[in-house]
């Protein structure tokens, strides 16, 4: 698996008749098995670049591939969790996770195995008869990624997934969106403005400029050693980790001045 970004600009239709340039001249790849962070101020471009992968939207300039195939829409091969919760009420947390394997046609008990995996894989096989209202945001959103992973998409998209949890319950997804990449072996491109979540998370940190988005820095980890580790305080205690999220803080910092500066 190999997603590829070359060179994409992305304009909208300005509110007084003009045009806005969100993105400029943005590059860069994620590898297979990949943690890819898209990081960086508001308004920057994350969710624009997320939605363009997704194929939601289509790229101003350049090109993106995926394995080497132009994305120009959505397709299975990716699959996208949002920040909202997106369940359908009416659906047990079972059918909400068949779902779209239903919609493909898909044989009953193979359906029904797929399904009880990737709840099992997000611990909520208590809770596969209940219905979406009787789970806490955090349960919510873990059926959102076992209902996007039973469709076995190459890459998972996530734009902000964690944003409308409480602390605790962020970290305990984020440790566990770790453990599904490990398990599963799937790549996951995903929108943060939390540095200490993409620190945590990321194999590789895509740092963006403000307005228009350009790539700022492609940071790989090194204090990581090409490791993940399961629990986020062993790695908020590794050497290279203060380092690291002080040099993004100033990044952070250089790009909110830039803004005071051009106002
Ligand atoms: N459909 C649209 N029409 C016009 N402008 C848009 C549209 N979508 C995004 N923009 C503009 O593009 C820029 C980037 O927006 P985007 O939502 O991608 O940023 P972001 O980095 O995800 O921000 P945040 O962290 O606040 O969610 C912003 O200036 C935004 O106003």
């Amino acid at each position: 698996m190999r997603l590829k970004l070359e060179r994409i600009g992305k304009t909208f239709p300005g509110p007084k008749g003009g045009t806005v340039e969100a993105i400029r001249d943005v590059s860069f790849e994620v590898g297979g098995n990949e943690v890819c962070v898209l990081l960086g101020p508001s308004g920057c471009g994350k969710s624009t670049i997320l939605r363009m992968v997704a194929g939601l939207d289509r790229p101003s300039s350049g090109t993106i591939t995926l394995d080497g195939r132009v994305i120009d829409g959505p397709g299975r091969d990716r699959g996208m969790v949002f920040q909202a919760y997106t369940s359908f009420d009416w659906l047990t947390v079972r059918q909400n996770v068949e779902y779209g394997l239903r919609l493909r046609g898909v044989a009953a008990s193979e359906r029904r195995d797929r399904a009880a995996h990737f709840i099992d894989l997000v611990h909520l096989t208590k809770f596969a008869d209940s219905y979406p209202k009787v789970l806490s945001g955090g349960m919510k959103q873990r059926v959102a990624i076992a209902r996007t992973l039973a469709n076995d998409p190459e890459i998972l998209l996530m734009d902000e997934p964690f944003g409308a949890l409480d602390a605790e319950t962020r970290w305990h997804m984020q440790e566990l969106s770790i453990a599904i990449a490990e398990e599963t072996g799937k790549t996951i491109l995903m929108v943060t403005h939390d540095i200490e979540e993409s620190i945590f998370m990321a194999d590789r940190i895509i740092f963006l400029s403000r307005h228009p988005g350009t790539v700022a820095a492609n940071i790989v980890p090194a204090f990581k050693q090409g490791r993940r580790w399961s629990r986020k305080e062993d790695v908020l205690e590794l050497p290279g980790y203060a380092e690291l999220e002080r040099d993004i803080m100033r990044l952070m910092r250089q790009q909110a001045g830039a803004e005071t500066e051009a106002a």
